[in-house]
């Protein structure tokens, strides 16, 4: 069988008498998109934090094409191959984007960095059509911009790397149903003419519903579910996936029962009645 693009194994991660991510495994196939779901704080956030080196973990490794990436890069160098290895897109892209920057300018000052021998302006043609932002969204400042805008243009920035994984750790949740539908679709249109490989971070089983292949289903920081998304979804094992399925409104199901799962997920010591 050929290597993973990238595979965890064993990750651990306390903050204090917190075990924020506890043993947490899984592997990303080369072009696959795999999501990582659960209620706040079940630790997925730092399961991507770690996978894109923001965090250290206390245990366990991150392979990318089964080499180990070291906790941190040495130089400049390496710093520059970890970021063309994952890049991230992040939920809120009015705080990662430079406020002072046009589109333009941002994309070429990526791709100058890591690719100082090519001419900029046909990739950012490319960049700014892939991500379906026209030539006057270049000269923007992001202020100008939507909030779908403003996430594109994230996506494109990370996308000049050519990285081998992009993790979006919930990169629609804080836009409209619409806008929301829109970028997901963009992902997958991406994700057919690019080979990178995804790892989505989000609360919402909607989003893994479309534009995942597999789930990790977390709870206090451990696996408690992981399989192809649409077996997890139409029959879930554990009563935790149920919980959160409860929790989606869908065409004909009862207020009520959302509610009462919402306010089991928001509860910290949320525990549903029968373990798996
Ligand atoms: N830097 C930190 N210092 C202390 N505790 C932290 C830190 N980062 C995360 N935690 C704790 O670790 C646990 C997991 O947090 P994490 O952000 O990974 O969860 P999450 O599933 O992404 O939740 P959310 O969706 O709310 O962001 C939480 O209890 C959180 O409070």
């Amino acid at each position: 069988m050929s290597e993973p693009l990238l595979s965890v194994t064993g990750l651990s991660r306390a903050f204090g008498a917190v075990r924020a991510v506890d043993d947490v495994s899984f592997t990303l196939p080369e072009g696959g998109s795999l999501g990582i779901v659960g209620g706040s704080g079940s630790g997925k956030t730092t399961t991507a934090r770690i996978v894109v080196g923001l965090e250290r973990a206390d245990e366990g490794e991150v392979r990318l094409r089964g080499r180990v990436r070291p906790a941190r890069a040495r130089g400049r160098a390496e710093r520059l191959a970890r970021a063309r290895e994952v890049q991230m897109v992040f939920q809120d892209p009015y705080l990662s984007l430079d406020p002072r920057t046009t589109v333009d300018r941002m994309l070429r000052e990526t791709l100058r960095l890591h690719f100082p021998d090519r001419d900029p302006a046909p990739r950012v043609r490319e960049l700014l059509d892939q991500v379906g932002l026209g030539t006057r969204a270049a000269g923007a400042l992001p202020k100008a911009l939507s909030g779908g805008q403003r996430q594109r243009v994230a996506i494109a920035r990370a996308l000049a790397v050519e990285p081998a994984v992009l993790v979006l750790d919930e990169a629609v949740a804080a836009l409209d149903v619409s806008v929301q539908a829109q970028i997901l679709n963009l992902l997958a249109d991406i994700r057919e003419q690019t080979p990178v490989g995804y790892l989505f971070i989000t609360h919402d089983l909607g989003v893994v519903r479309c534009v995942t292949d597999e789930v990790l289903v977390m709870r206090h920081g451990r696996v408690v579910e992981a399989g192809a998304t649409a077996r997890v979804l139409a029959a879930p094992h554990h009563p935790y996936t149920r919980l959160l399925l409860d929790s989606v409104p869908r065409p004909g199901w009862n207020p009520a029962r959302i509610a009462a799962a919402r306010q089991e997920l928001s509860s910290p010591q949320a525990t549903p009645t029968q373990e798996a």
